[in-house]
């Protein structure tokens, strides 16, 4: 119920609209009824009397019923139509700031296919349930009630006689209704492995080949594909075994109608309109009845697809802006860590007790052994995740009080391997400011050394990459991310080991690049490569999530001791000496 409601929710945001939609569905239901009482009154009345003149003068105001009918059926379309098409789009744009709003620690969580899958299968459902069910559901329901009380009052005895038809349905029904969803569930599960399967087939298509595993790749797939269809067929049996039991019902309901009803007129209990008015009505009724179990049906299978998205909107971000933020006219890029300490859901104390502090413009490098807590520093620092315990500050003010937009403008972070949308290369260098002037951008992309590259492109700044586009060496790829954090103009950059997936040749030149962006800026990277960071201000040796050492390189060298070792181990000690 709660996620009927919520999906109700969204077509209720328009409740005048669907107000004026509920208005003509009465009105096509009253036409309809008016037009079977009109039979009845035909038969009984307007045959035996010879009654000619009200015979044409009923015969004009029907038509003029009927006009109203297709009128309202008109406009109630056009307004459904409306309706859900706002209402769709309302879901989706809600899902998206939803993701977005959930922020990195959800991407880090959930597998990328899962995501794509709850876009693809589970959007789709709610939009169904939107578009195709709900308001038909509403309306038909209405309209059911309506006539049923027409049925009844027409003729009860009649009415008696179809209620144990009904009844062995909904005996039966509830059988093959559970059954049904029981696999729809079954079916969505499977769905989502094996959409996963396709984009882990696609997305790891270099370690496939490069292991040879493209059998075993397709293989799994195709098992993947063989359980869903199983599973399918066996949803279907159940879908359509009670689709049949109902048309079986109805068929002999209506034999009990036609038996009775002779009967009863036989016995003068009922006129012979009465009969005629109620089979049209019982087919009439049986139709719109049949409609609302079909819509409620297969409403509650979709609904079952949702709990996915429903818990997924429901999920609160990890990390929250505060409701008063506080702003810093002129964010220097001092910072201050004071016993820090951090774990991930699934891995305890990954920083523990970590303080340091950092000078505005100091440039840091944090060094240490792997998964020693470097990267998830960084993280920290842009508040993808907040500490468990202690406090880290930037310009003295905790970095809490800050709203997201001014900490995100005044960071800027280089990642180890740069993504580039399916776009030109001004369209990805104007990414995170689009009101940057052409000059601007020629600028930036000089001070990044890109501007020779791209110009000797096909067609230079308008040059489509990305997916969609030219592919890019690793370097040139982060020359442009450095040219878009010139263009960005940050207090701070973050360097996540963003030389690393280089080879030396490539390294050089984004190293230049790199070297002219960090100028005057605070700078905190994390680096494998020691070499990079020689000529850092201070180097941070990180070990289980502690600050372990601090000093130039030439001090730590010379102290022998944890960042000593490090060097031996990465075979950088000769080139020191
Ligand atoms: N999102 C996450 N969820 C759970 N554990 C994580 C997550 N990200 C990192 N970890 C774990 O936390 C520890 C620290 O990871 P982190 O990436 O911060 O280390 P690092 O020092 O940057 O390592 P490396 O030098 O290998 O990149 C590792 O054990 C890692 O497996």
């Amino acid at each position: 119920m709660s996620i009927y409601r919520w999906i109700l929710s969204y077509l209720l945001h328009y409740w005048k609209q669907m107000l004026l939609f509920i208005g003509c569905g009465l009105i096509i239901t009253s036409v309809e009824l008016s037009i079977t009482k009109y039979v009845q009154y035909f038969v009984d009345r307007i045959v035996p009397n010879k009654m000619m003149d009200t015979f044409l003068w009923s015969l004009l105001f029907l038509g003029l019923l009927v006009v109203v009918m297709l009128l309202a059926q008109a406009w109630s379309t056009m307004l459904s139509r409306k309706v859900v098409e706002l209402a769709s789009k309302d879901l989706m744009l809600n899902m998206f700031r939803q993701l977005r709003k959930l922020g990195f620690a959800f991407f880090e969580q959930k597998p990328v296919g899962e995501t794509i899958g709850l876009f693809h299968t589970e959007l789709a459902a709610a939009q169904r349930i939107i578009r195709q069910y709900t308001p038909e559901l509403i309306r038909h329901t209405i309209s059911l009630f309506i006539m049923l009380a027409f049925v009844i009052t027409l003729s009860w005895r009649l009415s008696v006689w179809i209620i144990p038809f009904f009844l062995l349905y909904y005996l039966v029904g509830p059988y093959f209704e559970k059954k049904a969803a029981t696999w729809t569930k079954q079916v969505n599960k499977e769905r989502q492995l094996a959409n996963k399967g396709t984009y882990d087939s696609v997305a790891a298509i270099h370690e496939v080949r490069a292991f040879g595993a493209s059998k075993w790749s397709i293989d799994r797939l195709i098992h993947q594909i063989a359980v869903l269809h199983g599973t399918q067929l066996k949803r279907n049996f159940y879908a359509y075994a009670r689709g049949t039991v109902r048309r079986i019902t109805i068929g002999l309901g209506a034999v009990a109608i036609f038996a009775n009803g002779i009967w009863l007129v036989q016995h003068t209990l009922l006129t012979v309109g009465e009969f005629v008015a109620y089979s049209i009505l019982y087919f009439q009724v049986i139709r719109v009845l049949t409609v609302v179990v079909t819509l409620t049906t297969e409403q509650r299978l979709l609904l079952q697809q949702l709990e996915t998205i429903y818990h997924f909107m429901q999920k609160e971000p990890q990390v929250q802006e505060k409701s008063h933020t506080i702003f810093n006219p002129d964010i220097k890029g001092q910072f201050e860590f004071q016993n820090v300490s951090f774990s991930y859901p699934n891995r305890p104390n990954v920083v523990q007790q970590f303080s340091l502090n950092i000078k505005a413009g100091e440039k840091v490098a944090l060094v240490g052994t792997s998964g020693g807590g470097k990267s998830t520093l960084l993280k920290l620092i842009c508040r993808f995740y907040d500490p468990d315990q202690g406090e880290i500050y930037l310009d003295g003010i905790p970095l809490k009080d800050y709203s997201f937009s001014q900490l995100r403008s005044s960071i800027g972070f280089v990642f180890q391997e740069t993504y580039l949308f399916g776009g030109t290369v001004r369209e990805n260098l104007l990414f995170g400011h689009p009101d940057a002037s052409e000059n601007e951008v020629v600028a930036a992309a000089k001070a990044a050394y890109a501007h020779d590259f791209i110009m000797q492109l096909p067609n230079g700044y308008d040059t489509v990459v990305g997916e969609r586009g030219i592919v890019l060496s690793g370097g040139q790829k982060q020359r442009i991310a450095i040219a878009r954090m010139f263009i960005k103009n940050p207090a701070i950059v973050l360097l996540d080991e963003a030389t690393s997936a280089l080879d030396n040749v490539s390294e050089n030149e984004v190293q230049k690049a790199l070297d002219s962006l960090l100028a005057g800026r605070t700078t905190i990277a994390v680096a494998h490569r020691l070499s990079t960071v020689k000529h850092f201000d201070r180097l941070v040796v990180i070990h289980e999530g502690s600050n372990a050492e601090q000093g130039s390189y030439e001090q730590l060298v010379a102290r022998h001791q944890l960042f000593y070792r490090l060097l031996q181990g990465s075979g950088m000690e000769a080139a020191h000496e």
